[in-house]
């Protein structure tokens, strides 16, 4: 074996120079003298058999074992997503757990296709018990345990290792001595842990495995199931992977045995011990739904299935509602998932940062348009997307949270936002413009900004201005522009279709371009006002300066009027002050009435020209 040293020894504060560092008290797990390894090279290309134990080693580390009602629950879900093997209790351990068993069996509430499991320990009456629990079920698995680790052997059970591998014999031995009185009709299988195997001298892991096996006989039809638990996960996963490889080359039997893994995740690193136990030749894993489990928690399924889905292999479970699922989940172990737990958090499909926001937002363009040209639906193109690793429909959320917005976001994000909940498509150079907006507000609020909120900062910057005392009025399929400009007053009446090319030519003798109207068209365009099917943005060069306007209505044309009249009305407001000329005490016009305005003269300082309160602005 080569050693990597990075050479960064460091003294603790707070301890004695003598005591040196903590790492002194610890040694690692002593990697496996396999030869030529040969995991490396190998790929998941399917799935393994799953075990759910979530009611049994998930149910026996909470603060408050599941209730009846909880277990059931939890039982429905998993027989649900798929789970075929499930493991229900530790009927020993209380009157529930063996209650549970029994209302199972005797409820006849267990699938054809789902085989229940019950672990005991290597003890006669507690196996003769276990046993009892399952009478009357057609098939069932009985998992028998026994630690079989030095520290165990010396300090728990006081036990050379000849007596513990006979410990594991005779309780062999007695499930099937109280399995042939009492489980016949039963498709029996069996199951035995060497506890704490990763912590085990390798070789008499397997000679109590050999031992074990020479009892239960497996053949064609009669398999082993031999379960390989890193009880207390101690070393990095590529030490675990060698041990399942040394013993998936020396178990006997191989052909009958059914090789097992079941970690834990101590070190973290519970996910890639699974998948390197996998490469090294386990067929089976145990773990429980969103990592629960002893201390840091048994391997999480979720986990390890998505993570087979995102490298296109087929979990055989179902996680198209994950949201369900932890919902349930939660409600069973009255544990919160963390935001950030891989595929089933509330954070996972969310970027806040801007240039993440960016690159999802360019990415989710890209794949629309590779569906239009493709002319399929973008669902059924392949999935890559920056930051995303998984299509978060594919577990049953939306798209709508996977950009939120805070002082972090870009244009890009914002932008996102717009589109995929207002279904907006805002120009690049609006997008630019309207962040600063965003931006000074999410700097002076701190927090989230949310999608409605954002909705109404668009509104309020650059719609509402229509709203005001306005240049432009239409009337029936009349349009009619009364601006005064310099001092010049110019009117034009005349067909609705004519009016924006009539009021380019007018606006251009004031030196207002109207450079660009972009519109978005569509069904799905959620404006305020239901009922509008275009949001157009006018892009105007007045006085120099680029000034946006944006305008909804069902009319395009309605709307494009709308949108230039804001964004006149915008720079009357911003550039330039106004000098109204219309009635006593500037009152609002009615519909229909033209009010004339003069967008390059100076605008009085005074409150109340017309302009909305925007606070903070
Ligand atoms: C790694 C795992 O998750 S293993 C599963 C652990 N799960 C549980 O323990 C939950 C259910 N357990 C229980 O409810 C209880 O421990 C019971 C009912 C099984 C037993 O309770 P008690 O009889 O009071 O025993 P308790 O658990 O305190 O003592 C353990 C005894 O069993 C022995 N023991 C522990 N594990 C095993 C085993 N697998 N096989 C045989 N004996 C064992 C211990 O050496 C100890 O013996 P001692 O009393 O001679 O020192
Ligand atoms: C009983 C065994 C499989 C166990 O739960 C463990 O070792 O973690």
């Amino acid at each position: 074996m080569t050693t990597v040293n990075f050479g960064n020894a460091v003294h603790l504060a707070g301890r004695p120079e003598s005591a040196g560092s903590p790492a002194a008290r610890y040694h690692p797990v002593p990697s496996v003298a396999l030869g030529r390894r040969l995991w490396p090279d190998n790929a998941i290309t399917s799935a393994p058999r799953w075990l759910s134990t979530d009611l049994r080693d998930g149910n026996q580390s909470l603060a408050n074992p599941m209730t009846p009602d909880r277990k059931m629950a939890m039982f429905d879900l998993l027989v649900r997503m798929g789970y075929r093997e499930i493991e229900v209790g530790f009927p020993v351990a209380s009157q529930d757990d063996f209650a549970f068993v029994r209302r199972l069996i005797e409820g006849d509430l267990i699938p054809d296709d789902v085989r229940i499991s019950v672990l005991v320990q290597a003890r006669d009456e507690l196996i003769r018990r276990t046993v009892e629990s399952l009478e009357g079920a057609p098939r069932a698995t009985i998992h028998l345990y026994n630690a079989t680790s030095p520290l165990f052997r010396r300090v728990v059970f006081g036990m050379n290792r000849d007596e513990c591998k006979d410990l594991a014999v005779q309780g062999t031995r007695l499930v099937m001595k109280y399995a042939d009185k009492l489980l016949g009709g039963c498709d029996l299988g069996f199951e035995y842990s060497p506890e704490l195997f990763n912590d085990t001298e390798l070789e008499f892991s397997l000679e109590v495995c050999e031992a074990v096996m020479d009892v239960w006989r497996p053949a064609a039809g009669r398999e082993i199931i031999l379960n390989f638990p890193t009880t207390v996960e101690r070393s990095l996963p590529n030490v675990f992977a060698d041990q399942i490889e040394w013993l998936n080359r020396h178990l006997s039997r191989r052909r009958h045995v059914c090789l097992s893994i079941h970690p834990h995740n101590d070190r973290g690193t519970g996910v890639a011990s699974a998948e390197m136990g996998l490469l090294a030749g386990a067929q089976r894993v145990e773990g429980c739904l969103f990592g629960n489990g002893e201390r840091a928690g048994n391997v999480c399924l979720v986990t390890l299935g998505l993570n087979m889905l995102t490298h296109g292999v087929d979990p055989g479970i179902d996680f198209s509602d994950l949201d369900g699922v932890r919902r349930t989940v939660e409600y069973c172990n009255e544990l919160t998932v963390h935001p950030r737990h891989p595929y089933g958090g509330d954070l996972v499909y969310t970027a806040f940062s801007g240039s993440h926001q960016d690159a999802i937002k360019k990415g989710f363009d890209a794949l629309e348009h590779a569906a239009g040209e493709a002319g399929i639906p973008a669902g059924d193109l392949p999935w890559e997307m920056p930051y995303l690793p998984l299509d978060p429909r594919d577990v049953g959320r939306t798209y709508e949270a996977v950009v939120r917005i805070n002082s972090q976001s870009g244009k890009g994000g914002v932008a996102y936002i717009m589109s995929a909940w207002h279904g907006m498509h805002l120009p690049r150079e609006l997008q630019i413009d309207f962040v600063r907006v965003v931006q000074e507000r999410a700097d002076a609020e701190g927090g989230e900004i949310t999608a409605d909120r954002i909705r109404a900062l668009f509104d309020r910057e650059y719609v509402e201005y229509a709203l005001l005392p306005i240049p432009l009025v239409f009337t029936g399929d009349r349009v009619t522009v009364d601006l005064h400009i310099d001092g010049e007053r110019f009117d034009v009446g005349g067909a609705r279709s004519e009016s924006m090319r009539r009021v380019r030519g007018a606006l251009a003798r004031w030196d207002v371009d109207v450079r660009a109207v972009h519109r978005t068209t569509g069904a799905h365009i959620a404006a305020r006002d239901e009922d509008a099917r275009a949001v157009v943005y006018a892009e105007c060069r007045v006085n120099g300066r680029t000034i946006w306007g944006a305008g909804a209505d069902r009319d395009v044309e309605t709307a494009s009027l709308s949108a230039v009249r804001s964004a006149v009305t915008r720079a009357r407001l911003e550039a330039a002050p106004v000098t109204r000329q219309r009635g006593a005490g500037g009152a609002s016009p009615q519909v229909g009435e033209a009010e004339v305005i003069d967008i390059r003269a100076p605008r009085p300082a005074a409150p109340g020209d017309g302009r909305p309160a925007m606070a903070g602005r």
